[in-house]
């Protein structure tokens, strides 16, 4: 398995990465449960479950240092990107916004430690310490927790419960950390199970049934894991190095070295490891489908704009995505800028970008392109009056400069130019098919059609 040894700064890394992915012929077929798992809200602060209050230092441990192989790809799963951002940065995130945990200590082969210092800094993760991973996944880990303990460090450092997750399963909750995190604390060792899907069977070393295992008596073991830190520290301390070259299992470490008995709690079905390529598709539409969720309509207060924009509420709910009308972004509707991920600007009868322009400096300013790329949509309604028919139609290269512009600051410009009609019936198809088309342009985030203006 060959792949650079230095990886280029992390923007280099993802244009080599997407020309590999290319020509990876990555492009699988679209999962057919897209979005069915229930999962956390990427990062959105109106989802933030309830502040949950935790007396006892809780630090993490992120094993990234594996390669990948299963899923047949040159980069490393961790690091592959989704809509520009590494796998493991949205795995850091659903970390760090957990307010009581102290301290994220993520392992990664040597060679990648100068990458993962990039992504760390390009994304501004908060709480994160890089560190070098081993040749197994017991080494890494256990480098991690070595790390915790560093002598040296103040003693605050000192985690009282170590929270131990495969850096590759980014879709885990706060409520269900919180279990963990409160069940090794009281036990010593408490981790995540699901039921098995497959049946667990042994096979002859001629490659013949020998036995079937009872699959209700069985569970899958997941992450994320809890234990103290003694308990984990002493465990590997004592494993032994056939543990370290051929285990998978923490739990089974602290049972059999320090007599620690797991807590098992069933976890949602979002606790999955991004394993093979199909993976990777599953992981990128359920993304995609936690940014798609909902939308702010801004109708700078006319009456036309908010009659379209109410129509459009209407129709875009029929595709299960909730659309808040307001008429401007200031006061408390400022609000909407730390918690959305899509805008829809309505004009009428506009032929400049000046509300857009306003739009995209508020967005900016709120800095929540970094960590996913926004959509503004600008909906511009011709009247049908002979007046604005006649008035200066928006210039096409207008919007396409602007949406080249936005997209350097991680923000996707569309526009949809429809018109007003007297027909009751042409005006519902014209605000369905925007509908269509907003919807559309939301779920795929495609950079391929920024700045065009599309005929509703
Ligand atoms: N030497 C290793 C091997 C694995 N891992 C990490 O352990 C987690 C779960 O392991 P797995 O899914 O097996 O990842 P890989 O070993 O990379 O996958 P493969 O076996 O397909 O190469 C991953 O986050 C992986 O990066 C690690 O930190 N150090
Ligand atoms: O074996 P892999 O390295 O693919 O993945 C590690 C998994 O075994 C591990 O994450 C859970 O089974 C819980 O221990």
């Amino acid at each position: 398995m060959k792949f650079p040894t230095h990886f280029p700064h992390i923007s280099g890394l993802m244009e080599d990465h997407h020309k590999k992915m290319q020509s990876d012929s990555c492009d699988p077929d679209r999962p057919t449960h897209p979005g069915t798992f229930p999962t956390c809200e990427a990062g959105r602060s109106d989802h933030q479950p309830a502040e949950r209050s935790v007396d006892f230092p809780v630090s993490v441990v992120l094993p990234a240092g594996g390669t990948g192989e299963r899923t047949g790809l040159q980069t490393p799963k961790q690091f592959c990107l989704f809509m520009g951002r590494p796998l493991i940065s949205y795995t850091i995130q659903a970390f760090e916004r957990v307010s009581w945990i102290q301290s994220i200590v993520v392992v990664v082969a040597r060679e990648h430690m100068d990458l993962m210092t990039d992504i760390v800094q390009q994304f501004q993760h908060t709480k994160v310490r890089v560190v070098p991973g081993g040749s197994t996944r017991h080494r890494s880990i256990y480098n991690g927790v070595l790390a915790l303990g560093e002598e040296g460090r103040p003693v605050a450092d000192k985690p009282k419960v170590v929270l131990i997750h495969d850096a590759v399963r980014p879709f885990v909750e706060e409520d269900f950390l919180y279990k963990i995190a409160m069940a090794a604390k009281e036990q010593g060792a408490a981790g995540a199970i699901r039921p098995l899907v497959s049946t667990v069977i042994a096979t002859t070393s001629e490659g013949y049934l020998d036995h079937s295992l009872e699959r209700a008596k069985y569970r899958a073991s997941e992450m994320p894991q809890g234990f103290t830190y003694d308990v984990i520290y002493q465990a590997y301390q004592k494993c032994s190095e056939s543990d370290f070259e051929f285990g998978t299992e923490c739990l089974h470490l602290a049972l059999q070295y320090c007599g620690t008995n797991a807590k098992l709690i069933q976890g949602p079905p979002t606790l999955w490891k991004v394993t093979y390529k199909r993976d990777l598709a599953a992981a990128e539409s359920i993304i995609k489908d936690t940014l798609s969720r909902s939308a702010c309509a801004i109708t700078g207060g006319s009456a036309q704009a908010v009659t379209l924009a109410g129509a459009l509420q209407k129709a875009v709910g029929a595709l299960n995505m909730e659309l808040a009308v307001i008429p401007d972004l200031t006061g408390e509707n400022g609000w909407y800028l730390l918690k959305d991920w899509n805008f829809i600007q309505v004009s009428v009868n506009r032929s400049c970008l000046s509300e857009v322009e306003a739009l995209l400096t508020d967005l900016e300013a709120a800095k929540q392109a970094l960590l996913h790329p926004l959509v503004v949509i600008l909906v511009l309604l011709n009247g049908s009056d002979e007046l604005s028919v006649s008035g200066r139609a928006l210039e096409p290269e207008a919007i396409m400069d602007l949406a080249s512009a936005a997209k350097l600051r991680n923000i996707l410009l569309y526009g949809i130019q429809l018109h007003q009609s007297e027909d009751t019936q042409r005006w519902e198809r014209s605000v369905s098919r925007v509908a269509e088309i907003t919807s559309a342009l939301i779920r795929d985030r495609s950079p391929a059609l920024v700045g065009q203006l599309l005929q509703a």
